[in-house]
């Protein structure tokens, strides 16, 4: 009996998001963005900043989540039952997210300080308070292929996302950088050299991968934190992928938009997961693009272990 009816919830949330329309998206400055954001870009640029703000910057599906998490266990000092005190969209407003009830902004504006914030804009479009309130931020970068895979699976499953059509056509979408947020080239290479004028901490997603101690130690020290052996460990262990995967508050379990029978929000985790998708005329292609665009920088990606 309690089987069924919970089949029947579940029959009911999969024809409800069925139903649901497709987000709309504008433009802000030639970069898209969702329409409902669009719509209140003056208050968004106006945000105030205060001096105390910590800012979690990405390019969408970068690993934006898990360094959330990261920074939350080390601001409660690895303490788990504060870090699962609300779903990570409640405890860090998404600045430049509406939704019918609230918006990113009005969260945080309601929100105490210090208040911890993510975003995915690209750096022009970050509010200027946060640039003259000498903010700290936290930049987490991936590997475009695998970014660019991981995003792809989230648009399928997430409503408030354009419908990324067929993989052919979105790896065509996303080379011309015509998706949600921007062109990922533009979106790296921006935060990178911005990093040279403001405190900006760059991490890379497939270095927290290969050694997150370390990693979760440089985030402690830009923090100012200084936490025992045993607790960097302690949120090692509970920032792992299996673990982050099992955590109801790490993976918008309640968000209508998201169908995650078709994806789950904590999808795979790997490095290297595009040579599963790429074809070969796609990685050829790919990487003459690759090579044209990241030119003109000294960053690199490792793309695969
Ligand atoms: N603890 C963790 N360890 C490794 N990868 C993680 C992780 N938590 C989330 N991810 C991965 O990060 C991506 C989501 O990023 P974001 O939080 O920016 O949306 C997803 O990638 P995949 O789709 O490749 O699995 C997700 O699985
Ligand atoms: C539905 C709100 C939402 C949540 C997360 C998003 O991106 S990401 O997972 O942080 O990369 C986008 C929209």
């Amino acid at each position: 009996m309690e089987t069924m009816a919970k089949d029947k919830v579940e029959e009911t949330r999969e024809l409800d998001w069925a139903l649901l329309p497709r987000g709309e998206v504008s433009q802000v400055d030639g970069i898209m963005l969702a329409k409902n954001v669009c719509n209140i870009w003056d208050k968004v640029w106006n945000f105030q900043a205060k001096p105390d703000d910590l800012v979690i910057a990405s390019y969408p599906k970068a690993g934006t989540t898990w360094t959330q998490e990261i920074v939350d266990l080390i601001q409660n000092d690895g303490d788990i039952k504060k870090s699962r005190r609300a779903p990570i969209q409640l405890r860090q407003p998404f600045l430049e997210w509406v939704k019918p009830t609230c918006s990113g902004i009005d969260q945080a504006n309601a929100m105490p300080s210090p208040r911890t914030l993510k975003t995915h804009l690209p750096v022009q479009l970050l509010p200027p308070s946060f640039w003259e309130k000498n903010c700290k931020i936290i930049y987490v970068a991936r590997n475009a292929k695998d970014n660019m895979v991981s995003y792809y699976y989230f648009q399928r499953m997430n409503k408030g996302l354009p419908d990324p059509g067929s993989w052919d056509e979105y790896f065509e979408t996303f080379l011309a950088g015509k998706v949600v947020w921007g062109s990922w080239y533009d979106h790296v290479k921006g935060w990178w050299r911005k990093k040279d004028s403001h405190p900006i901490l760059y991490l890379f997603y497939e270095e927290m991968m290969k050694d997150p101690k370390r990693e979760i130690r440089k985030v402690m020290e830009f923090l100012g934190k200084d936490l025992k052996e045993e607790i960097l460990d302690k949120i090692v262990y509970n920032t792992s992928f299996d673990v982050m995967k099992k955590n109801p508050m790490t993976n918008y379990i309640n968000e209508v938009r998201m169908n995650h029978n078709l994806s789950p929000f904590m999808r795979k985790g790997v490095i290297g997961d595009w040579k599963n998708q790429f074809t070969e005329t796609q990685n050829k292609r790919f990487n003459e693009d690759y090579e044209k665009n990241m030119a003109d920088t000294s960053l690199s990606f490792c793309m695969e272990l």
